[in-house]
């Protein structure tokens, strides 16, 4: 029964642990101490420690001094909660522009492809030839133009990408450690590639050791602070605009930011930043970085999760086995209803089910008698057969196998959810642990609820109406009670 399908962690899966990371570069500031997550800070006056580090004054300077930001620029880079951020020089208005950053200063493919590293760049993944830039400018130092941006960038955040063993021991059994564990495998095989096609090929270009460390921080500053979603942009580093941070009060689904032309007699384009919040001199100017994302998602990127129930996610991974007798018809349908052999479906606490993954989970399960509805005949209507209850059989097997899989998944858990909500009503949690038991906590939470809708739909199992009865109810063969209307000769 289990064979059905899988309930799996994540796209990606590795059991390996990996060893801690390393900071990859010196400090070339302290950055402060960030604050708990789930605090708002916009609504505070930043105090008079908020007076930018000379890496940082330094860094504003140049800025300036190549005309990229006017004197009456509404924020200037502060040291908040969040680690650095940008503060408003003045009350500003809600949608008001407060950065406007010309094509000059931004790092994406194209500055890769005019550098002096180019020529050897050109077949790489986008995000492959700006990591392998950053991580040369970098290692340029005074040599590069871009060193005071470079100087200003963290060496590592709280994403889940940077964390040690033990640190990675706290997510034990979570889609998050899964997927951590995945994409550090991932960003590593394409670091020995690149290594070996690109780096060490071109000595003069790179003559300096480039580590899998150096890789994984470029990998996470892109994670962290590339626009992306934009006009013919799909990976762009901002200088100043990525100073913005996120705060989850803001909810507004519009993009703060936009590209667009310099002005009516000029070719250059602008990134454009403004705020979407009205905002007080001395207040941080903030953004929603991304409504949609889950907690692991955010925990992955960008290294903070929310208290947002909604942001607790769990992604159910369905397959229609290459064993099952049916496969090739399961498959036509699946496909036909724009699914296909493997389909993942992401749950969100508190939120009902996709629509697709109740009619998937009962095309998966769809065997013996009820098999007669993979027929080609049934092919265009079975669809919207799925959509309701097939067979009492069907139904139980959907509600056993989710069970088990909901019960299996839980047990791979290392704590519960009171010991978790315990800890963290304790407060004093250092960042790391609070996201780590944030997340593990909701992840169960979205477990559970999956559970409970079975364990509910097992229990009305008796009461529901399946296809059969449906049919002769069409028909006009069922009578007002329920009973079957036989056919009796005049
Ligand atoms: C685009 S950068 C923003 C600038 C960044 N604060 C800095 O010091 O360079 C995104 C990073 O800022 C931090 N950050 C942004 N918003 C945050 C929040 N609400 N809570 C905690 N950290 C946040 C995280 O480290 C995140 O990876």
């Amino acid at each position: 029964m289990a064979t059905l399908f899988s309930l799996s962690p994540s796209p990606y899966f590795s059991s390996a642990f990996l060893s801690p990371v390393k900071t990859p570069f010196q400090k070339c500031f302290q950055r402060p101490q960030k604050a708990l997550h789930y605090t708002r800070v916009a609504s505070k006056i930043l105090s008079p420690e908020s007076e930018a580090p000379p890496a940082v004054q330094t860094f504003w300077k140049w800025i300036s001094g190549e005309g990229v930001i006017s004197s009456k620029c509404p924020v200037k880079p502060g040291i908040v909660p969040e680690g650095l951020g940008l503060v408003a020089q003045r009350d500003i208005r809600r949608n008001e522009v407060v950065l406007e950053v010309p094509k000059k200063f931004w790092i994406n493919p194209d500055t890769v492809s005019a550098s002096e590293v180019g020529s050897v760049c050109g077949g790489l993944k986008p995000w492959i030839s700006v990591a392998l830039f950053l991580i040369r400018e970098k290692k340029l130092r005074e040599e590069s133009m871009w060193r005071y941006y470079l100087d200003i960038l963290p060496e590592y955040t709280d994403s889940t990408i940077y964390w040690s063993e033990e640190e990675l021991s706290e997510i034990q059994g979570t889609q998050l450690l899964s997927t951590t564990l995945g994409v550090k495998e991932y960003v590593q095989s394409e670091f020995e590639k690149v290594e070996e096609e690109v780096i060490l090929p071109n000595e003069k270009l790179f003559p300096f050791p480039i580590t899998s460390d150096d890789f994984l921080w470029a990998f996470g500053i892109l994670r962290s602070r590339a626009f992306s979603r934009l006009r013919g942009q799909n990976l762009v580093l901002i200088p100043i605009a990525d100073l913005i941070n996120h705060d989850p009060n803001i909810t507004t689904e519009e993009y703060a930011w936009e590209i667009k032309g310099a002005g009516l007699f000029s070719r250059e384009l602008l990134f454009s930043l403004r705020s979407p919040v009205s905002v007080k001199a001395g207040e941080q100017v903030m953004i929603q970085y991304d409504l949609n994302k889950s907690n692991a998602e955010l925990a992955l990127d960008y290294g903070f999760i929310e208290s947002r129930p909604e942001r607790n996610a769990y992604t159910l991974t369905l397959q229609i086995s290459e064993s099952d007798e049916f496969f090739g018809d399961k498959l036509d349908i699946a496909e036909s209803n724009g699914l296909g052999e493997t389909a993942y479906f992401d749950i969100n606490l508190g939120q009902s089910l996709p629509p697709a993954m109740i009619p998937y989970l009962r095309l998966v399960a769809l065997r013996g008698t009820d098999a007669f509805l993979l027929e080609s005949i049934f092919r265009n209507a079975v669809w919207g057969h799925l959509e309701l209850p097939i067979s009492r059989a069907n139904e139980e097997l959907i509600c056993q196998v989710v069970r088990a899989a909901c019960s299996s998944a839980l047990s791979s858990y290392h704590t519960s959810i009171e010991e978790d909500e315990k800890l963290m009503e304790g407060g004093n949690l250092d960042r790391r642990l609070q996201i780590a038991v944030g997340t593990r906590a909701g992840e169960k939470k979205v477990l559970q609820q999956i559970d409970g809708i079975f364990k509910e739909r097992e229990l009305e199992l008796d009461e529901l109406e399946y296809y059969q009865e449906r049919r002769l109810k069409d028909l006009g063969l069922v009578g007002e009670q329920g009973d079957i209307i036989f056919w009796e000769p005049k």
